[in-house]
């Protein structure tokens, strides 16, 4: 039994099949990239996961409990934190209140200071959340989704925006809190020298299917997924 459990999810919006027959396992303790073109149906698979979405059919199984037709908040409860694009914190409280906030209890509240370390964040506890960099502020929501102590974290594109020095201390920052904290990781990226630096297992989305598995030199000189990015301006291009 997986961790997570993916199985055959197929999602259609008015006869667009976004997720089709979706299958994956995601081993407990793993850190995980999934890629693909825009549209792939990368986020369709978040909102799937979260309860957001519900498959047309499929079955998602998380911790070995069959989820697939949870509402969000109860998914949430279970363990599956998840992170946005754009970071959903409080401006106008300071760094440090903004964990407090979302820490889920008291014993959560303790590992602050752990939890600021970690974020690369241990300088700026009383700066308030608006006038952080934008690097920072996503860190600062990885901080917030620490807090919550999920056992599985979902993260959609994590270094959206970033300058490159704060795309390498956001994937130490991810590696850390996978084998620190052994908190599961399934991250979605476009960024394919982020991804290299991750240094994890890589799965290429393609038409709302897995088209391939492998490390990142694997990958990269795979012909379907180069055909697959062939004219794509980001990623592959970039690697
Ligand atoms: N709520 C919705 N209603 C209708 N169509 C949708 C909806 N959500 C997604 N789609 C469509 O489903 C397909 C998959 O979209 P999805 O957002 O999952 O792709 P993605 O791989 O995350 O793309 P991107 O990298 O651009 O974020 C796209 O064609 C998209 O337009």
């Amino acid at each position: 039994m997986a961790f997570l459990e993916l199985r055959s999810l197929v999602k259609n919006f008015d006869g667009l099949r976004a997720t089709d027959n979706f299958t994956l396992d995601i081993a407990e303790g793993s850190l995980n990239a999934l890629v693909g073109p825009n549209g792939c149906g990368k986020s369709t698979l978040f909102n799937l996961i979260t309860g957001v979405l519900t498959p047309d059919s499929g079955e998602i199984r998380f911790k070995g409990q069959n989820i697939t037709r949870w509402p969000p908040h109860k998914i949430a409860r279970l363990g599956i934190g998840r992170k946005f694009q754009v970071p959903a914190i409080f401006e106008e409280l300071t760094v440090r209140e903004n964990l407090i906030v979302a820490a889920k209890n008291k014993s959560q509240q303790e590992i602050i200071a752990e939890i600021l370390a970690q974020i690369n964040l241990t300088k700026d506890p009383d700066m308030l959340a608006g006038e952080l960099a934008h690097g920072q502020k996503q860190w600062l929501e990885i901080g917030m989704l620490l807090a919550q102590a999920p056992s599985l974290i979902l993260l959609d594109e994590p270094t959206a925006g970033m300058t490159g020095a704060e795309t390498r201390a956001t994937a130490d920052l991810i590696t850390r809190i996978n084998r620190e904290r052994g908190m599961t990781v399934l991250v979605i990226e476009h960024d394919m020298g982020f991804i290299e630096h991750l240094a994890c297992p890589l799965h290429v989305m393609s038409k709302g299917q897995i088209l391939k598995s492998g490390n990142f030199t694997e990958i990269r000189n795979d012909d379907e997924v180069k055909a697959l990015y062939f004219g794509q301006t980001e990623a592959m291009a970039n690697a």
